[in-house]
């Protein structure tokens, strides 16, 4: 089911174009990764689509037609600046949040006590949130965005001042609601973990979208000629196809003429009976295709 559907919006602030001419759409079930340079018009893109700012142009339908008020009740928001009441206890303020997304006292408490159980916070239940750690509060920050068990998320930077383990239990959480069935976009600087959860990205940058689609797509599109190679001795020399070969840490890298295919100098490396530890077609991560695109070098979608 489309939860998401963004037709050529644009928007401008003064003569800035933030976003300018972006389609997209996001299914139940889908991580959708929001990628891009500072500036790039990730921000204000989000907004729209929560209804903050109204496009200068296009249409933007949530949950099969215009935002509302009863359909925030099924939108979960992790903003970039954080939001809790600092002054009262973390118990006070996530109860509240809770309630003003329309839950009832008991299915809070019920839903609250569990979620403080799994990100470990439970002895912190009447701890002023002041008092509270950075990631504690990012932890209780993401219970509010996913207690109400909304249809659609949009969460901003998720990993921020988070250590490894609270990452990794983020994570879990998030694979888990995609498993629900919930409709996801993840807005993040963090290409590593866009390219571990993403089912697809958006890669945008001076408010167009500059790349699109599943990320193994995108990878095999950036695909260099180049294999990685380990092997149990040096690579015979001649190899046709090859041109030119340089030992790196863990493996040889290959560099193919152009046009030489990867399966014939697999073939040919077999056929010399070589044994082979590891043959890979090297594709870049996604780190290094960010750069590229940004820096000039990419297509735009
Ligand atoms: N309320 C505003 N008033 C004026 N200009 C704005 C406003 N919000 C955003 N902009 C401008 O619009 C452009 C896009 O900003 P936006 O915040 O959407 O980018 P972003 O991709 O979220 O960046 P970052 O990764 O740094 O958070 C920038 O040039 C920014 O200065």
């Amino acid at each position: 089911m489309q939860v998401v559907q963004v037709e050529n919006i644009t928007k401008s602030f003064g003569n800035v174009r933030a976003v300018n001419g972006v389609s997209f759409t996001v299914e139940s079930g889908e991580i959708l990764g929001l990628i891009g340079p500072n500036g790039a018009g990730k921000t204000t893109t989000i907004r729209m689509l929560l209804d903050i700012f109204k496009p200068d142009s296009g249409s933007v339908a949530v949950l099969g037609g215009p935002m509302d008020e009863s359909k925030k009740n099924r939108v979960g928001y992790l903003p970039e600046e954080r939001g809790l009441y600092q002054d009262i206890s973390l118990e006070k303020c996530l109860v509240y949040l809770a309630s003003i997304k329309g839950m009832p006292a008991a299915l809070i408490e019920e839903r609250l006590t569990d979620y403080l159980q799994r990100f470990d916070l439970t002895e912190y239940r009447k701890r002023k949130v002041k008092d509270l750690s950075k990631g504690m509060q990012q932890k209780a920050q993401i219970i509010t965005t996913f207690i109400h068990q909304p249809q659609l998320v949009i969460v901003d930077e998720p990993f921020s001042a988070l250590d490894p383990l609270n990452t990794q239990m983020v994570k879990d959480l998030l694979r888990e609601e995609r498993a629900r069935g919930t409709a996801i976009i993840m807005s993040t600087h963090q290409m590593n973990q866009a390219e571990e959860l993403c089912d697809r990205i958006l890669l945008v940058d001076k408010g167009r979208i500059m790349l699109s689609g599943p990320i193994d797509q995108i990878r095999r599109q950036f695909a260099r000629p180049e294999i990685l190679i380990k092997s149990s001795a040096p690579l015979p020399a001649n190899i046709p196809g090859i041109q030119r070969i340089e030992i790196e840490n863990h493996h040889q890298r290959a560099f193919l003429e152009a046009g030489a295919s990867p399966q014939a100098v697999l073939n040919e490396i077999i056929q010399r009976g070589v044994l082979l530890d590891l043959f890979e077609v090297a594709q870049p991560t996604l780190d290094e295709i960010f750069i590229q695109v940004v820096t000039g070098g990419g297509t735009q979608a």
